[in-house]
């Protein structure tokens, strides 16, 4: 299905000259570009207790369908369609790589949050994950003690997956997991989700650690370049996103446990070298079981080795460059609050 793209995803793919970085949309909305990739509104009359909503796409160039909904919003608020009620920060995250169709140019963007790309500094995604903090934090920065800070960062994966819309809840430091953004999900259409058990150098990560935000990675089907994706498949964010911005979403009970799995992460495969050889056929999804014993992965010596019957596997990739995640074991999970 082919889609038109407004005029702030042009901007972000073709960038061009701007004769004004601030202007005016329908219903007094306030827009302003602070880079070709990060545009901020502002309602003119906010809901009570607005909250700060940041959403971010394109985080991995080649994930094309969450950039093409986010794009749809904007041009939504732009025409006043959608009426926006809470400050919104939209942040596309690597236009370079999404101009190539890439996941990315140098280095996995979603690995260099959190500091992590003072590691890698002369690299391009280090460069854009030191920008989109920047962004980040001086977005949620404005934040009373009474709005809440929310960051949906959108996501389509490599494979297919036995629930095809899930969310990646990061690790809390031993704060409590919200119901209610719980329940926010299953209104979405997400179907199972992740809790990290550990810190992470993911943008997801880096806005909940450093800013205390209610914050996730949502995987919401499958990747594929831009004009082949069908958003249909994508209406459930699609619409509860546009209720979140015109404050319209109805009461929703808070998730009770069942109301969908909870798994949570046992142990990453880390591919070491390039000995690493993955088990797994092109065509497993993310969530296949992984039967009691099954040899999953190796890597010289290392051997990862499934154990119980009950764990499952995701986002392997035996690509990734060595020293980073090949891949999740998880297993299921109950809330303890
Ligand atoms: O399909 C895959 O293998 C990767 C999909 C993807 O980009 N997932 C995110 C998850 C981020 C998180 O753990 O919060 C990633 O790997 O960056
Ligand atoms: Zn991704």
């Amino acid at each position: 299905m082919t889609t038109s793209h407004s005029r702030f995803l042009q901007q972000v793919l073709q960038p061009a000259a701007l004769a004004e970085t601030s202007w005016t949309l329908a219903h007094g909305v306030t827009a302003h570009w602070h880079d070709d990739s990060a545009v901020e509104l502002r309602p003119t009359t906010p809901a009570a207790n607005y909250s700060y909503i940041l959403l971010s796409c394109g985080i991995h160039g080649n994930e094309t369908a969450p950039v093409e909904v986010v794009d749809g919003i904007l041009a939504d608020i732009a025409s006043g369609q959608l009426r926006l009620h809470h400050p919104l920060l939209v942040l596309f995250g690597n236009p370079q790589a999404m101009r190539c169709g890439e996941r990315y140019l140098d280095y996995d963007l979603n690995r260099l949050f959190n500091g992590a790309h003072q590691q890698h500094a002369g690299l391009r995604e280090a460069e854009r994950a030191a920008l989109l903090e920047q962004h980040a934090s001086r977005f949620f920065a404005q934040a009373g003690p009474n709005n809440p800070k929310l960051h949906y960062d959108l996501h389509t994966a490599i494979r297919g997956s036995v629930y095809e819309k899930f969310a990646i809840y990061p690790f809390l430091h031993g704060r409590t997991h919200r119901r209610s953004q719980l329940a926010w999900l299953k209104h979405c259409g997400i179907e199972a989700v992740l809790l990290h058990s550990k810190p992470a150098n993911t943008f997801s990560y880096y806005t909940s650690q450093q800013h205390q935000a209610h914050a996730f990675t949502l995987e919401l089907g499958k990747a594929r370049p831009f004009g082949e994706n069908d958003l249909s498949r994508f209406a459930g964010i699609n619409h509860a996103l546009h209720q979140l911005l015109d404050d319209s979403t109805p009461a929703l009970p808070d998730y009770r446990d069942g109301d969908y799995p909870l798994f949570c992460a046992k142990y990453d495969l880390i591919k070491h070298s390039e000995a690493f050889r993955l088990h797994l056929a092109a065509s497993v999804e993310n969530f296949t079981v992984l039967p009691d014993g099954f040899l999953i992965a190796e890597d010289g010596t290392q051997r990862y080795i499934a154990c119980g019957g009950e764990e499952r596997i995701l986002f392997p990739n035996p690509t990734v460059k060595p020293g980073l995640r090949a891949g999740i074991v998880v297993e299921p999970a109950t809330l303890t609050a």
